[in-house]
């Protein structure tokens, strides 16, 4: 069993007492809702009369079914508008804090609560939503749960949850130009397996991560549940605090210098004691493209698809599934395989450093005949940052549309789908069959260069070669 980590630390610190069923009553510090998984909830609470025991520690917004063009009022889809309604609904009936569109603090809700300063260091958060694991790149513990888990959260502020085990992946030295930390996370899950962490909270450690930006470690955390963790976690240090210090919902004047103590002092301990270690070499991971039908079917670029005798046994029957279903043969280079849209946004990759990436590649060049590029920021406030430096101008510029913010064809959950066979380049986190919006669409994964190199070229590309 792990100890002294900083998992160790905050679970038994938000721990209220164990359940005769033998999980762990959990306090839930901040509750994150949206429009997807919350009505459900919110009906369990009437059904049996209950109210929301800590309105002020939930807060919500709209994302999933936002439309990331036309945002006139009510929606064209009936149904969208049907959702947008009972959130708006459910939060003033409860005094639930609602970011709308339009209230400059709208957007993905992985994206605004650390913009916001909600998500802080050695806090519990919980959200109906799997991509919830970003928040620990700030030193939470922070959950994806299901709806009934939301209803359970409203009433009670508390889950009932199993502890996990501690895994630190440790990834040391420089990356190379042209690889991201949406690559390293890629390289992490192609060799972990998409279900090597099932059971465990990855703490992500070692200089790499170290040296990242509180965007790039976001990347990181987001995808974790795609390798199987249910939470994943970097220490909190002077990086965590200089992005938060000022922000919204920070600790101001004396708290501050109280908080920052508190965060150190939960930071996982030198001599702390891991389930599990795993060591990378940063100069080893290559910008990484995937291939398949799940996130941690990825290779190297310059790499060519895998064939079944190059895998792992238990890897082949996905494998086999995989090339069937995106017409990509093993043997194959990924390099020059054609591209129809581009996508670049979502939770994982819908940063402004994201799109200062991107707009590096787009900048002075044009977006390839027959190719259909999009750039949807995460949220109101990183669509007005870029817009302040100009962003939306160099991507216009060079032929991609610059929408309002929202999930937009990371899940396709509003009018942003691939049509028929079309094949994405895609900056979000999930490559599953009919992902984005089409049953028989195909996603290729990878950082916001590459794709912006595959807009430009047509097909996907070294973005070494465009740096
Ligand atoms: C709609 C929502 C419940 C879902 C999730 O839990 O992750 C979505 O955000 C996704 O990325 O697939
Ligand atoms: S951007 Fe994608 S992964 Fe993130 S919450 Fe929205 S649908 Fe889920």
């Amino acid at each position: 069993m792990s100890k002294g980590t900083l998992f160790d630390k905050v679970w038994d610190l938000h721990t209220v007492g164990t359940l005769p069923s033998g999980l762990t009553q959990l306090f839930i510090g901040l509750h994150l809702i949206h429009e997807v998984t919350s009505p459900q909830a919110f009906a369990m609470l009437r059904e049996r009369d209950l109210k929301v025991l800590f309105p002020e520690r939930t807060v919500a917004t709209v994302d999933h079914i936002v439309p990331t063009e036309n945002q006139a009022r009510p929606f064209v889809d009936s149904l969208a508008e049907e959702m947008i309604q009972a959130l708006e609904k459910s939060c003033q009936d409860h005094k639930i804090t609602f970011y709308n569109i339009g209230s400059g603090n709208q957007g993905i809700v992985h994206v605004i609560a650390p913009e916001l300063g909600l998500t802080q260091p050695g806090m519990t958060i919980a959200c109906g939503d799997s991509h919830t694991s970003s928040h620990g790149a700030f030193g939470a513990i922070a959950f994806g749960i299901g709806t009934s888990q939301v209803r359970d959260v409203l009433a009670s502020q508390t889950l009932a949850l199993s502890k996990l085990k501690v895994r630190k992946i440790e990834v040391n030295g420089i990356l190379k130009p042209g690889v991201y930390a949406k690559d390293v996370i890629l390289h992490i899950i192609r060799t972990l397996g998409v279900k090597g962490g099932v059971g465990y909270a990855y703490e992500f450690a070692g200089t790499t991560f170290e040296q990242m930006n509180m965007e790039e470690r976001m990347t990181v955390c987001n995808m974790a549940i795609e390798g199987g963790a249910r939470c994943g976690y970097v220490n909190p240090d002077q990086i965590t605090y200089d992005y938060l210090k000022n922000r919204d919902f920070a600790p101001k004047g004396g708290d501050w210098e109280k908080a920052i103590a508190w965060w150190e002092s939960i930071r996982s301990a030198s001599d702390a004691e891991y389930d599990d270690v795993v060591v990378f070499d940063a100069a080893e991971i290559p910008p990484t493209v995937t291939w398949g039908i799940t996130p941690g079917q990825g290779i190297g670029v310059n790499q060519k698809i895998p064939t079944p005798d190059e895998l792992l046994e238990e890897d082949r029957f996905i494998a086999e599934e995989a090339y069937s279903y995106m017409d990509l043969f093993p043997g194959q280079p990924i390099q020059g395989t054609k591209i129809d849209v581009c996508f670049i946004g979502s939770c994982t990759n819908g940063r402004i450093s994201d799109l200062r990436e991107a707009a590096k590649i787009a900048k002075g060049r044009h977006v390839a005949e027959g190719v259909k590029a999009f750039v949807v920021p995460g949220s109101e406030r990183v669509k007005k940052e870029a817009e302040a430096e100009g962003l939306d101008k160099i991507f216009q510029a060079a032929g991609f549309e610059w929408r309002e913010p929202g999930c937009s064809m990371c899940l396709a959950m509003n009018p942003d789908k691939l049509q028929g066979r079309q094949i994405s380049a895609s900056s979000s986190n999930r490559n599953f069959k009919g992902r984005q919006g089409s049953s028989s669409g195909r996603t290729l994964l990878m950082s916001p260069a590459m794709v912006a190199t595959a807009a430009i070229k047509g097909e996907v590309s070294d973005v070494r070669d465009l740096l």
